[in-house]
């Protein structure tokens, strides 16, 4: 801020100083990288609002920026979802540029958890909702915020939730105000495609909510380093490990930041998952009163498929990434709950495993059973539109490849049956509660993932060009045996 805006903006003595002749600035409420936020009241409707005074960025024109902000703005300020800050009016005058705002009486997240540590798994779940709700308000009117981050964030005691910013970021980034290759937004809450030079798309804000709600949950930036660089660095290339979180909360914060934004887990999948979050805490959820060094590293379960190409971001990000750090076989996964009563016992596959499983496509249906010695392939495969017993829900693409190509795969150690077994539950039961599987037709069914047997896991492929046989699959079945009549997932055949 300039000496002659600084001057400017601090309050008299005689009655504070009035914006547009409306607005009476009452005093401080906080100031960000951008400029200051006063308290203020309103003359003419008689209420207090908050009134945000933008610097001028460096090098800005000030006519274009006003214009800029004005525009923007006062688009996204037409929102209107109750966890949106709602924007009263823009004004630039004097050299600056206000914008007149909803006083929220709350302090930011990020507020929040330099206060209190880690907030209760049910509360960073309810906030998590709310953002949410948010997003999608403002993605479905064509709006990115582009810079979601734990300070613009208002959570108050009552539980409401407020998202504020919005269009700010997009006024800023601009190449006629800033310099090429500068970065408009929080590093640290930046997604690793935004970082890549890409256009911030929606999916840009959800990997944002999963950096705020992951130090919400942790109360540790997932990808904070010392350095920018080394931010940006960790942003690309690392997987951060929840420590106090696990079942539906560990599988949505890590389902949002899956790398690539198309493996991402969509609103309505992230909205299932936080919604039963916000409800119940899982065994072991709640972990604040124990220190994280001494609480049990658990990794989150790899997120719900959304295409082949989206698990393989998922699956190279998470499965490729954490086996070939050893994390598969020191840590844990999100273990799926083991009184789930869904859920049937994994099974092996493969040579020497307890079945055969060579089906002749993905996604395939069956009659069959899964039992021991039994061989399900292109044999009992259905057409899933005809009466079944066994649907294909969801399957990883072939796992441990580290992504950096075939000729990588065959050297990627079995991750041990332990293991593999807890991260294909996690993985099976995330994907049958959060929307793979119809909702409706889930009271009546039962789910099952299929491992490879450690002899499958390393007989290298065939041929050259294809990948080893390590895929999970995860099957439904009618409860208590039986047909399915139609098919119960939402899989395009
Ligand atoms: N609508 C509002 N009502 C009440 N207080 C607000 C409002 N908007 C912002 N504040 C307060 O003003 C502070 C500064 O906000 P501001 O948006 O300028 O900073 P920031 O988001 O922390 O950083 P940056 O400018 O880098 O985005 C916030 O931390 C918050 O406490």
């Amino acid at each position: 801020m300039t000496e002659e805006q600084t001057r400017q903006a601090t309050p008299r003595p005689d009655g504070g100083r009035v914006v547009a002749g409306r607005y009476t600035i009452l005093g401080e409420l906080g100031r960000g990288g951008m400029g200051v936020v006063w308290r203020g009241h309103d003359q003419v409707i008689g209420r207090q609002v908050a009134i945000k005074e933008l610097r001028l960025p460096d090098g800005a024109e000030e006519a274009v920026f006003s214009g800029r902000v004005l525009r923007e703005v006062r688009t996204a300020g037409r929102l209107n979802d109750p966890a949106i800050v709602t924007v009263f009016d823009v004004v630039a005058e004097d050299g600056a540029t206000f914008i007149v705002m909803e006083l929220v009486e709350a302090p930011t997240l990020g507020d929040l958890v330099r206060r209190h540590g880690p907030l209760p798994p049910q509360q960073v779940a309810a906030i998590g909702q709310q953002v949410l709700s948010a997003l999608r308000t403002a993605h479905a009117a064509g709006i990115v915020h582009r810079d979601v981050k734990p300070g613009n964030i208002m959570a108050g005691a009552n539980g409401r939730v407020k998202l504020t910013d919005f269009g700010i970021a997009t006024a800023i980034d601009d190449p006629r105000l800033t310099a090429s290759g500068t970065i408009v937004g929080s590093p640290a809450f930046m997604a690793p495609e935004r970082l890549a030079g890409h256009e911030a798309l929606p999916a840009s804000d959800l990997w944002s909510l999963g950096a705020a709600l992951f130090l919400a949950a942790e109360g540790v930036m997932a990808f904070e380093r010392p350095t920018t660089a080394a931010t940006l660095h960790a942003i690309i290339t690392e997987v951060p490990y929840l420590t106090r979180v696990q079942g539906p909360l560990a599988s949505a914060i890590m389902g949002l930041l899956v790398s690539k934004p198309e493996g991402r887990i969509s609103y309505d999948q992230a909205g299932h998952l936080l919604g039963i979050a916000a409800q119940n805490t899982p065994p072991g959820g709640i972990t604040s009163a124990v220190h994280p060094a001494s609480a049990p590293t658990q990794f989150a379960a790899a997120p719900a498929r959304r295409s082949r190409r989206g698990w393989w971001a998922a699956a190279g990000a998470l499965a490729g990434v954490v086996l070939l750090a050893g994390g598969f076989l020191a840590g844990q996964w999100w273990a799926a709950d083991p009184g789930d009563p869904a859920m049937l016992p994994t099974m092996t596959y493969g040579q020497g495993g307890d079945l055969q499983f060579e089906p002749n496509r993905a996604y395939s249906c069956f009659n069959g059973r899964l039992q021991t010695g039994y061989s399900l392939g292109a044999d009992n495969e259905v057409s899933c539109d005809k009466s079944h017993e066994l649907e294909v829900y969801d399957e990883t693409d072939s796992l441990g490849q580290g992504g950096s190509g075939h000729s990588d795969a065959a050297f990627v150690a079995y991750p041990g049956a332990e293991p593999l077994r807890r991260y294909a539950e996690a993985f099976c039961s995330m994907s049958f509660h959060s929307g793979t599987v119809a909702e409706t037709a889930r009271p009546g069914l039962d789910y099952r993932a299929l491992v490879p047997s450690q002899a499958a896991w390393e007989q290298p492929p065939e041929r050259s060009y294809e990948d080893p046989v390590r895929s999970v699959h995860c099957l439904v079945s009618k409860k208590g045996g039986g047909q399915l009549t139609e098919a119960v997932t939402h899989k395009v055949r």
